[in-house]
């Protein structure tokens, strides 16, 4: 295992659980208190309550060490926000440069957020960087790290065989307890999860892009994922500053069922020359409030992720023609124009 930090401390700190919190969100120095004795309680609620459920194997379970499976930017994101809320994070990834890259990004996130939420006390926010930091290690080698996890968060590559394989292989290895969960945008859990033996220990967990910003966080349960697994991810999810929504195993779950025809007839619309995609881009931010126009925020998500995404569609509904190839997408990604992550998709990026 590479340890970059090392950190093992696991305590919920009172300091790290506002830590991830936009600042329209973030209660007044007068409500604080209040405010961090309902965090509080629902940290105890994870960390102890849980054990006490049911009979089944999750009522073992205390959420303090998660490993998450992929350095990538959701994974590095789902990480930040575990670590600053005094969870123990171990980062997985096949590549230890995407690693390294990962950890300075969390730092560079983390800086963000301290100099938001630390304004008036810099040294404050040093700590709270620093604390974040040690809660954080590193690794290429899954299996030699998931025997110490209460839950393991997979967010890799879109792929419903790859995503199998990883989860078939640490079923094998990971302790009775602990909890898997899926970050995929569009795959069905309950296919990703067969893959194992645990299915009652099974959910969709899906965050948002950026995962420090972003408040949402799906939680997928399939016909076989307990209550009490449900509720475990429903309250870390609390205790990690977010709103969980619950949702069925249905395609696209809530958010991405209504997101992908909107982006889909967005690049047709280009495709077609309906409108410029700085024009299509302008007009639905500035139509709709929404801080990014649909290319924008195709090259935000990753154009190689979308492209899995279609071509899953479209594999599962080969007679909807919503669903056909898109030439400018499909060429983008084989020139290596992922988005945003790359430097050029729809847009160039400096
Ligand atoms: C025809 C074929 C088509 C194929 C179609 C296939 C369709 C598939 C669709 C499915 C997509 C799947 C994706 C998925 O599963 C779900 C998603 O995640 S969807 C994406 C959701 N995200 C959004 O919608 C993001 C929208 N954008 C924004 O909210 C903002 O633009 C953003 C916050 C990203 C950036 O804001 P901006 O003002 O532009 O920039 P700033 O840099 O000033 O940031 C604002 C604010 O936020 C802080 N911040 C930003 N990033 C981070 C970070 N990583 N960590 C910490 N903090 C961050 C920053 O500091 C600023 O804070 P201030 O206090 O305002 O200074
Ligand atoms: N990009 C987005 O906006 C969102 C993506 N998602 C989902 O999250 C997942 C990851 O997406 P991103 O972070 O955007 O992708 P990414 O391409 O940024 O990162 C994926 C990472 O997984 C690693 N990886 C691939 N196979 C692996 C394996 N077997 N073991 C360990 N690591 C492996 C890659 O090296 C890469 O670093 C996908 O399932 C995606 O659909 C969910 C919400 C939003």
């Amino acid at each position: 295992m590479q340890s970059v930090h090392g950190g093992r401390k696991v305590a919920a700190r009172r300091d790290h659980v506002t830590a991830d919190l936009p600042s329209r969100a973030r209660p007044s120095e007068s409500s604080r208190s209040r405010f961090d004795a309902r965090r509080h309680i629902m940290a105890f609620f994870t960390h102890h309550v849980c054990r006490g459920l049911s009979s089944s194997a999750v009522r073992n379970v205390a959420i303090k060490h998660l490993t998450v499976i992929g350095g990538g930017q959701m994974g590095a994101g789902i990480a930040q926000v575990a670590a600053s809320t005094g969870h123990s994070v171990t980062l997985v990834d096949t590549n230890g440069e995407i690693l390294k890259k990962a950890v300075k990004g969390i730092e560079g996130n983390l800086k963000r957020v301290a100099k938001k939420k630390f304004s008036d006390k810099p040294e404050s926010g040093e700590e709270f960087i620093q604390k974040a930091l040690q809660n954080v290690s590193t690794s290429t080698d899954a299996a030699a790290v998931v025997q110490g996890s209460d839950l393991v968060v997979e967010a890799i590559v879109e792929n419903l065989k790859v995503k199998q394989d990883i989860f078939s292989g640490l079923d094998k290895l990971a302790p009775a307890h602990t909890i898997f969960a899926s970050n995929t945008s569009s795959l069905s859990i309950t296919d990703i999860a067969s893959s194992t033996s645990r299915l009652d220990r099974f959910a969709g967990l899906h965050f948002f892009n950026p995962v420090p910003v972003m408040k949402l966080v799906e939680v997928i349960g399939t016909s076989a994922t307990s209550q009490e697994t449900l509720d475990c991810l429903l309250n870390f999810s609390k205790v990690l500053g977010k709103t969980p929504v619950s949702c069925k195993d249905t395609p696209g779950f809530i958010v991405n069922r209504l997101l992908l025809p909107y982006i889909i007839e967005a690049i047709r619309m280009y495709e077609r020359g309906h409108g410029s995609k700085e024009d299509i881009d302008i007009a639905m931010k500035l139509g709709c409030g929404y801080p990014m126009g649909p290319l924008e925020l195709a090259d935000y998500v990753g154009l190689d992720t979308m492209k899995f995404i279609m071509d899953y569609w479209s594999a599962a509904n080969p007679e909807n023609p919503s669903f056909a190839q898109s030439e400018s997408l499909n060429k983008l990604v084989a020139e290596g124009k992922f988005g945003k992550k790359t430097g050029e998709g729809f847009y160039k990026y400096k």
